[in-house]
């Protein structure tokens, strides 16, 4: 019987690949032991649509990534890919699923589980019980706005050059989503820009304060600077709770936010548009918040569960499935504390296993579960 919830799978390059594969067989145990069955296609993206296309994404892809319930993606990007032109990057066609499908809110949870701590390169009293969300604003700012380029001067050298701009809706949005999240959590809101020395900050923090007296009842609130946010992370991460930021904030304070939880291969993301007032769906893309990893590609080494809790991620988010989410985030809690690991988060006296095996034993746990 053909399902209604329609998944669109892109696991793009390097260890995408291996990553979306392992959680495709824990697709496929939801299939049989929950009756959760999915409408699956493929698709190419980053540089194996580079290689099969000579784009990093398609109009078709494109289009069927609109018209999927949910994507699923791996990651994109390699050296093999360095020397393009920009706009034929890899990394382009990741940029383009964003915009297009207009996912402005990136819901970044950085969580240590338990058996974790020891993974921290933080003291283990630091991060025990760490339960942090980067909301990362993912459709504006830097990475999108005109112009940019790199020009020629008359002295014979060169200037390059991007820009950094946000209107008032677009921080209002994401604004309210920070607060919309924080009331379902510990009630915090952290906004953090550079209003010190960039005039996008300077609104960022005007628009962010006046909607907090506005619509931001009962909720604590406070303003940061970027830099000693990142301070902040690596003294006191626990004095978080949701921290609201621009699009290259958010990538950089969450990669270091993914090494409180002991490896970039441990956190997931939702990135996710906004809801259709008629029919209550949004466009919505699930990834890791790491890269392709060349460095591992290829080897059986990498870390699948970053991918994994982002498939939790889509059946809370995209379905409402959250008891399913809760039995995968329980399982790979248990294979943890069981002592399993990848190469990423190995310590001592813990066996080190591939990536394949890792995905047995939560299986293997799902099993033991149900
Ligand atoms: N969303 C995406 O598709 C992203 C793509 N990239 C692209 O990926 C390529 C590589 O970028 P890098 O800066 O090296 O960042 P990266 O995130 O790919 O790797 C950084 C380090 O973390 C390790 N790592 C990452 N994920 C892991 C996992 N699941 N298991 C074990 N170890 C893991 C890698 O081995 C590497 O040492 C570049 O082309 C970059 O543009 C980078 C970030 C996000
Ligand atoms: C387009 C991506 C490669 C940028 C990034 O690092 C990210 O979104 O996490
Ligand atoms: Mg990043």
């Amino acid at each position: 019987m053909a399902s209604n919830k329609k998944l669109l799978v892109l696991p793009g390059d390097g260890i995408g690949p291996e990553v979306v594969g392992e959680t495709l067989r824990i697709v496929d145990w939801m299939a049989k032991k929950r009756s959760v069955s999915f409408d699956i296609e493929e698709g190419l993206v980053g540089g194996a649509a580079y290689d099969a296309h000579g784009t990093a994404l398609t109009d078709e892809t494109m289009t069927d990534a609109t018209h999927a319930d949910a994507v699923l993606f791996g990651a994109v990007g390699g050296p093999k890919y360095d020397d393009l032109p920009f706009e034929l990057k890899p990394e382009r066609g990741l940029l383009r699923l964003r915009k297009e499908m207009d996912l402005f809110a990136n819901l970044r949870p950085a969580m240590v589980f338990p058996s974790m701590v020891e993974n921290s390169s933080l003291k283990p009293e630091l991060v025990s019980g760490l339960d942090i969300m980067i909301l990362r604003e993912l459709t504006g700012g830097v990475y999108f706005c005109e112009p940019r380029g790199i020009e020629d001067l008359p002295d014979g050298s060169k200037r390059g050059f991007d820009t950094q701009a946000y209107t008032t809706p677009e921080i209002e949005r994401i604004g309210r989503v920070a607060f919309d999240l924080a009331r379902k959590r510990r009630g915090k809101v952290t906004s953090v820009e550079k209003a010190n020395v960039m005039m996008s900050g300077v609104l960022w923090r005007q628009v962010m304060t006046a909607l907090h007296a506005s619509e931001g009842e009962g909720l604590e609130y406070e303003n940061m600077f970027a830099d000693n946010c990142a301070m902040q992370l690596v003294r006191t991460p626990k004095q978080f709770d949701v921290i609201v930021t621009d699009n290259l904030f958010g990538d950089i304070l969450s990669d270091c936010a993914a090494m409180l939880t002991g490896s970039l291969g441990m956190l997931p993301s939702a990135s996710l548009g906004a809801e259709d007032p008629t029919t209550g769906k949004r466009h919505a893309l699930y990834e890791p918040v790491h890269g392709s990893a060349p460095d591992i590609a290829g080897k059986g080494m990498a870390n699948p569960i970053a991918e994994m809790l982002s498939f939790a991620m889509l059946l809370r988010y995209s379905f409402d499935m959250g008891e399913d989410a809760d039995l995968l985030e329980k399982a790979i809690d248990n294979v943890l504390a069981g002592g399993m690991r990848t190469a990423d988060i190995m310590a001592t006296g813990k066996a080190k296993v591939s990536t394949a095996t890792m995905t047995d034993s939560i299986l293997k746990e799902l099993d033991k579960l149900v």
